[in-house]
């Protein structure tokens, strides 16, 4: 699996949101896009998930341009989970989860053991298997995000693409989700996810990508571009980068 993008453009209605956007995405990588409100990270995702067509350049998916693939193709390469998502109303958890296996159904097709097992096995993954069945709709904003990274981990796709995964968790279920993020991965899934926290790419060794005034300001290991200058940068103020004794790196705004 690879996912490439050459020389690509973003936005709407032919007005470019960011341009001359080279990425890179093979088996097992985590790709994270970081920048601030408005730099277009769902622009790009919609893009990468060819649901809005690029103003220029392209997004080539195993050497073969997303456009020239059937749709069917794409769903069951790309998994996404979407930033903001509708009621689902009367559906229960496990049924909105299951809705991840249809692709595997064919025509006129229905769910068989193995779609019930991925189910069980993605709800005991987000430590959600006890709101199996709840109605979706009456879950927390925090509570239906783990419902939808659920719905993606059993879709069984090899890529999946989050729209800012951890915006309505709590500490502990965000990190849940990176830890998720992390060992899709480590098992070979490809991911990219977008985040208003620069501590969930340092946190899981991903590629980092950031977006500024219509174009990438810094690309590469989380390491090495996540760093008080570039932060400043993207940011606008103060941002401290620094390294613990434990080893680990803290990322600190608008200190003094
Ligand atoms: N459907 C649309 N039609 C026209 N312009 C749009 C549309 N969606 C987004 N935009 C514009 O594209 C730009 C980038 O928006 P986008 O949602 O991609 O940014 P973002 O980085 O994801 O922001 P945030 O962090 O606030 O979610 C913004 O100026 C926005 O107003």
């Amino acid at each position: 699996m690879s996912l490439y993008t050459q020389n690509l453009s973003v936005g709407h209605g032919g007005c470019a949101v960011v341009e001359h956007i080279n990425l890179e995405l093979k088996q097992g990588e985590i790709l994270c896009l970081l920048g601030p409100n408005g730099s277009g990270k769902s622009t790009l995702i919609k893009t990468l998930l060819n649901l809005i067509e690029p103003c220029a350049g392209q997004v080539l998916l195993n050497n073969t341009p997303l456009q020239q693939l059937p749709t069917h193709d794409l769903a069951r390469q790309l998994a996404y989970v979407p930033q903001s998502h509708g009621s689902s109303l009367g559906f229960t958890v496990g049924d909105t989860v299951l809705m991840g296996r249809t692709q595997n159904w064919g025509l006129f097709g229905g769910p068989g053991k193995a779609d019930y097992l991925a189910v069980d096995t993605a709800l005991e993954q987000l430590g959600i298997a006890a709101l199996k069945q709840r109605d979706f709709s009456l879950l927390s904003g925090g509570q239906q995000q783990l419902v939808l990274i659920a719905r993606a981990l059993c879709q069984g796709a090899n890529i999946v693409v989050l729209d800012e995964p951890t915006a309505n968790l709590d500490f502990a279920n965000a990190a849940k989700v990176m830890q998720t993020l992390a060992l899709m991965a480590a098992q070979g899934k490809s991911v990219i996810f977008s985040t208003h926290n620069p501590q969930d790419a340092l946190g899981i060794n991903a590629t980092a990508c950031l977006l500024k005034g219509r174009a990438v300001l810094a690309q590469g290991p989380a390491h090495d571009v996540i760093t008080s200058q570039s932060l400043s940068a993207l940011y606008g103020l103060p941002v401290l980068v620094s390294t613990t004794e434990t080893g680990h790196t803290a990322v600190v705004s608008g200190f003094q």
